[in-house]
């Protein structure tokens, strides 16, 4: 199995992928992969033959060498993929979100003890940053009326970050009372789902999350801001991507260490997304911002790609898929870790995440739930290996 963590296409180099990789490439706004030729960065020994389609042109990778060196092109081609989309990061931070956005929606009860082991599972598979739990209240979402039991239960493991949700000071002293180092607070771009939410305006939750952020610097705690409906909002449709950069930026100012933007509903695509995003980076340094996206329309993997593409380095996403928000009808699961990791590792980016434990962890947990696996790249490599 562990052969194919190594996603297809990477191993054989053949040209055809490369040319494949070639029209993947925007058009004329970008340099043009001569230019890196030029300033000879892919040349520091090869064969020269290595050709790379780009709008019906061919560009030689390595004219200027001529010292036949097969390994040479092995390193550098499995480089091309991030060469070919541009700048995209060797290193992405996945924010682990199953035990909390996932298992808030689940309509049966999870018993506590399988909630601490998928944490133990998903630690143990390499992720750095497990969001645990949420303390709201249990009126509001019933399925996490046990926070003080699960972060009190699980192992904290020195260098992995526990994040919760805390939606006022009480949640916030509830939590630091229960263990919890790292909080998150969670606005939303949509009036309308603010109300729905946490049962107040956009402007109440920011007055009411300074006073949270505050308390928090006191303790020394780190804060995540969440902004929801980024893109769209269940009841008002279409959501101006200024008024995402207005929360992100209040957000920000008042002190979240990291901005996570979530397309709530999943109704973005890269378009929409690409106009969202360069309106927040406008207020919000791009490696303070994460993406957080729900996979409705199945285009939650070509918006993480583009967003990679503008600089973004920390992606949410949930184990198997889990997920979905009580508060937003149609709203379907996040996008899977596992299928983020297998596209990471599919362009030569580094996650620190093993697949094959993640997928263990996502496994158990789907197996719990009694469904079938969440992830395509689980469901794939389980048909393969069965
Ligand atoms: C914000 C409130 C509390 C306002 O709820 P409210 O009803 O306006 O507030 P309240 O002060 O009147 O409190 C109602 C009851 O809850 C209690 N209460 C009050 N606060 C707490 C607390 N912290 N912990 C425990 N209990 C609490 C409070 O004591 C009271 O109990 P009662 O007196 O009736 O017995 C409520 O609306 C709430 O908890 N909402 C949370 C909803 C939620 O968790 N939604 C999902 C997370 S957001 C999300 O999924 C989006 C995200 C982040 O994933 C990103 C994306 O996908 O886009």
């Amino acid at each position: 199995m562990s052969s194919l963590e190594e996603p297809l296409g990477l191993g054989d180099l053949p040209k055809l992928s490369i040319n494949r990789l070639g029209r993947f490439m925007a058009p004329s706004a970008r340099r043009s992969p001569a230019d890196d030729h030029n300033t000879g960065k892919y040349s520091n020994s090869c064969n020269g033959n290595t050709q790379m389609v780009f709008h019906g042109n061919s560009y030689p990778l390595h004219q200027q060498c001529r010292q036949a060196d097969a390994s040479c092109d092995a390193v550098e081609l499995r480089d091309l993929p991030r060469k070919v989309m541009w700048d995209l990061p060797r290193f992405v931070k996945i924010v682990e979100v199953g035990p909390r956005d996932g298992l808030q929606n689940e309509k049966g009860n999870v018993p506590t003890s399988v909630k601490i082991q998928l944490i133990h599972k998903l630690v143990a598979a390499g992720l750095s940053v497990v969001e645990a739990t949420s303390f709201v209240s249990p009126k509001w979402v019933p399925q996490l009326a046990d926070a003080k039991e699960v972060m009190k239960g699980i192992q904290q493991e020195p260098g992995v970050r526990y994040p919760v949700l805390t939606p006022n000071l009480r949640g916030f002293e509830a939590a630091v009372a229960a263990g919890a180092k790292e909080i998150a607070v969670f606005a939303s771009a949509s009036e309308s789902f603010s109300k729905s939410n946490i049962n107040c305006t956009i402007e109440e939750s920011l007055a009411r999350y300074r006073d949270v952020t505050a308390a928090a610097k006191k303790h020394g705690l780190s804060i995540r801001g969440y902004v929801s409906c980024v893109i769209g909002c269940p009841v008002e449709g279409a959501i101006h991507p200024s008024k995402v950069a207005y929360v992100a930026k209040e957000l920000y100012d008042m002190g979240c260490s990291e901005i996570s933007l979530g397309d709530t509903i999943g109704v973005g695509t890269p378009g929409s997304v690409v106009a969202m995003l360069g309106a927040v980076m406008s207020f919000v340094p791009v490696d303070k911002i994460a993406v957080h996206f729900h996979d409705t329309y199945g285009q939650a993997l070509a918006n993480i790609l583009v967003s990679l593409q503008m600089g973004i380095n920390i992606v949410d996403s949930s184990v198997s898929g889990l997920g979905g928000c009580p508060y937003a009808k149609g709203a379907t699961g996040n996008v899977a870790t596992e299928d983020v990791v297998y596209m990471l590792h599919g362009l030569g980016i580094e996650t620190n995440v093993d697949l094959n434990k993640l997928m263990e962890a996502g496994d158990y947990i789907s197996k719990h739930l009694g469904r079938p696996l969440g992830s395509k790249t689980a469901a794939a490599l389980h048909k393969l290996t069965t």
